[in-house]
């Protein structure tokens, strides 16, 4: 497939049609409905002014606050740190002289991030499978699993909570830590479901879905990466979002009145037999960290974007001010994943802003043939994918990835485990 007509500078809405037009038989809704998140534009002008608006005080209070919404303490960065707009490292600094108790707890919270990254970054695919404790993981599914604007139906819409929530991450393709606890218990502990369709319903929606955070939130959640499986019930509702129950149809019937039984998931169902010996040691951390200052120095004809690593900061763009930008939308992967239509309308509107600096040349089709031949400068991405592509295409220089904390060798069992062995190596 050539390359596609250039984005529509300087009117995000524009970008919308332009996704439907162009991309639209690769999304969910299809491409007559293609809408932008209600919430969440893309782009570094967007990225750089929630960061300035972002004000750490009261965090540590109010982070798990659900409703009413003025009520939130959560920062809602979480769309621009996932595609490299916001690198945890600017974010870290951002909150740096606030409360001391507000900012170490959102400070853990970054670190959580990167934790997922490096988890992601060492066990790659492996992590599909859950790492601890056996949980139900791929059945049972839903029905209907092959359409995927369906895959949020097994959350009953008739409870006020679920409600509140689903319509969220369907319409703003995003959700309060809170809540997305909430949405995967009741997935899996209360009603039974695979933890993987769920991830999958949250993956098609979430503007910061990411297979590194994502999947570690469900292994968590549920019992398969952690001691123990959270339970959801109405006393979190009346808790987080007082005064939610009373609209809701079921007040008086609440199908999640009493505790759920956490005893057939998670750590109450068995260790896994044999656990991936990586998650104790990682026998080569360079090859998991990529390199550590820019690795070749051919000459470059293209800088490659992932979207991985999207920001007008981004290591690679920075090198090379005066070479094009490429991005491809891997039309194989898309097809294959069916994802929302507003997680591509960020990814497009991000690239629709940068071509107003420089040059971007936005392809789709397979990533290995669209960008054959052409010398390239790239950031280095900690995700399988990026690997495969990499191996296969004439990268002339690889930069380094913007990690927090260095990979170490040591265990990353859990988030405990794998930030005592980070000791020194982690931000001060
Ligand atoms: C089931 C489940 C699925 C999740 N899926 C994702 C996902 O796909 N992508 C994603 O980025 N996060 C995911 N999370 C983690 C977390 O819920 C979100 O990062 C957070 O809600 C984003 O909102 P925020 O920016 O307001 O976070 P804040 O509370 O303001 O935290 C600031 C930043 O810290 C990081 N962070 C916070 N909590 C976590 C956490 N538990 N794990 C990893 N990073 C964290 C994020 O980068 C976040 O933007 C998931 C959690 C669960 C329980």
């Amino acid at each position: 497939m050539p390359l596609l007509p250039a984005l529509p500078a300087g009117d995000p809405g524009a970008v919308v049609a332009w996704v439907a037009e162009h991309l639209g038989d690769l999304t969910a809704e299809g491409p007559d409905r293609v809408r932008a998140s209600g919430r969440f534009p893309g782009g570094q002008r967007a990225a750089d002014s929630a960061l300035a608006a972002f004000d750490v005080t009261g965090y540590a209070r109010r982070r798990n606050q659900v409703w009413p919404q003025d009520a939130r303490g959560a920062s809602a960065l979480s769309p621009w740190i996932r595609h490299g707009l916001l690198p945890l490292r600017e974010v870290w600094d951002h909150v740096a002289g606030g409360p001391s108790g507000d900012v170490r707890k959102f400070r853990d919270e970054l670190l959580w991030q990167e934790y997922a990254r490096h988890l992601y970054a060492r066990l790659g695919t492996a992590t599909r499978s859950a790492l601890r404790h056996d949980a139900p993981t791929d059945e049972p599914r839903p029905d209907g699993p092959d359409d995927p604007a369906s895959r949020t139906a097994p959350w009953s819409r008739d409870m006020a909570c679920l409600d509140l929530t689903v319509g969220e991450l369907e319409r703003d393709g995003w959700l309060v830590n809170q809540t997305r606890m909430w949405l995967s218990s009741h997935w899996t502990v209360r009603e039974g479901w695979g933890w993987r369709p769920g991830e999958d319903a949250f993956f098609t929606h979430l503007l910061d879905g990411s297979r590194a955070a994502n999947r570690l939130g469900w292994q968590w959640t549920v019992g398969a990466g952690s001691a123990k499986a959270y339970g959801f019930s109405r006393w979190q509702v009346r808790k987080r979002a007082p005064g939610l129950c009373d609209g809701c149809a079921l007040r008086d019937a609440c199908p999640i009145e009493d505790w759920p039984d956490t005893d057939h998931v998670g750590s109450a169902a068995g260790r896994v037999a044999e656990p991936d010996p990586r998650l104790r040691r990682d026998e080569d951390p360079e090859a998991t960290a990529g390199p550590s200052a820019p690795a070749g120095d051919g000459p470059v004809e293209a800088v490659w974007l992932t979207a991985e690593s999207l920001g007008s900061d981004d290591p690679a763009l920075a090198a090379h001010p005066d070479a094009p930008a490429v991005f491809c939308f891997d039309e194989p992967l898309l097809r294959r994943l069916r994802l929302s239509g507003k997680r591509l309308v960020f990814l497009a509107q991000t690239l629709a802003e940068l071509g107003e600096e420089r040059e971007v040349r936005v392809s789709r089709g397979r990533v290995v043939q669209e960008l054959a031949g052409t010398p390239l400068a790239v950031t280095h991405a900690p995700v399988p994918g990026f690997g495969l592509r990499a191996s296969r295409l004439d990268v002339a220089v690889r930069h380094p990835w913007p990690w927090l904390v260095v990979p170490h060798a040591g265990p990353v069992t859990s988030f405990s485990a794998w930030r005592k062995a980070a000791g020194r190596r982690l931000p001060r």
